[in-house]
């Protein structure tokens, strides 16, 4: 009898379960089959549940800890469970465990947050004291700093749970990342884009990136060939900000670097929780020196901050 040919080991792809996490695993499976002319057959898309998933009930920063959505899939990986693992860097903590690295990640997306309202056009259109949903600090904030008189309470869930309590007049409006609903087919529920000079996106607001064991080659390589060299730059440069800031206190933080040829700008900063206050900079320099360039600039909002800035959490 003739042996049957060894089938190759298929990639496992981790991700959470979510709509959008599957989305963005099938994208990138779909990316690395065109890179390196392969059938689907060759990957295996493994959706695991993480802290965040499963706690639903209480505002994010209630459960608090770092990598609420991604310490599960990280686990898998290190554990050799998965071989790469696919996130939504605006949900991954500045720096991975040992022996973890992201240095893949596919072309961003919209950076912009969408308004959501089945009532009112805008921002502006809001009447004096409406119901806002939204559990995001910096979205909260910075609605704040352009509306006291509203009212924000906590939104959790995903889009489809968001969108009925919109329905259910639970609030009247509320705010995503045009990106997630971009990867779902759902653009048309947002009634606008909110420009990045009005409300600064979150740091990696809509970049996938893809994380993979430091030693494991096979996949480097393959990774190598789908990673978007703009997007790593935009993104590293917004991380080096948030790293400087991030840990010592639970600010409202936006950060957005955007390229020109050579040249990468960007745009930093953090809110008081109630928008009675905001400190914002920019930095404008070669894109090969992003990270030095986010580093430096929150340096500079953490000076101009002052003593109370970070205390209130
Ligand atoms: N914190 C949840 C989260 N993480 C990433 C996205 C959207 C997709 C992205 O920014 O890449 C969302 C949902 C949202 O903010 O609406």
């Amino acid at each position: 009898m003739t042996q049957m040919p060894t089938p190759s080991t298929p990639i496992r792809i981790g991700t959470r379960g979510s709509a959008l996490a599957l989305a963005q695993a099938h994208e990138t499976r779909d990316r690395l089959m065109a890179a390196h002319g392969l059938t689907a057959d060759a990957f295996q898309i493994v959706p695991i549940k993480t802290t965040g998933d499963r706690v639903q009930d209480r505002a994010l920063k209630e459960i608090g800890g770092k990598g609420l959505f991604t310490r599960e899939i990280e686990d898998a990986l290190i554990a050799g469970d998965i071989d790469i693992a696919v996130h939504s860097m605006k949900d991954m903590p500045v720096a991975q465990p040992d022996g973890l690295l992201i240095d893949c990640y596919l072309p961003r997306e919209d950076v912009r947050d969408a308004f959501v309202s089945p009532h009112f056009a805008g921002i502006s259109q809001l009447p004096k004291g409406a119901v806002v949903g939204s559990s995001s600090l910096r979205r909260r904030a910075q609605l704040l700093v352009r509306r006291p008189d509203l009212q924000l309470i906590e939104f959790r869930g995903n889009v489809q749970t968001r969108l009925k309590k919109l329905e259910d007049g639970v609030a009247v409006a509320s705010f995503l990342a045009m990106a997630g609903l971009s990867r779902l087919g759902m653009t048309h529920v947002a009634r606008g884009a909110v420009e990045p000079a009005e409300m600064l996106p979150a740091v990696a607001q809509g970049c996938i990136g893809v994380e993979r064991r430091a030693d494991d080659l096979r996949v480097a390589q393959m990774l190598a060939a789908i990673n978007h060299a703009q997007s790593l730059l935009r993104v590293v440069a917004e991380r080096a900000f948030l790293a400087r800031l991030d840990g010592s206190c639970q600010t409202p933080i936006a950060g957005l670097a955007e390229l020109d040829g050579d040249r990468l700008r960007i745009r930093g900063e953090i809110l008081r929780p109630d928008g009675t206050e905001v400190i914002a900079g920019e930095r404008i320099g070669l894109a090969s020196d992003g990270a030095a360039m986010g580093d430096d600039l929150a340096a500079e909002l953490r000076r101009r901050a002052p003593g109370d800035f970070f205390d209130w959490a």
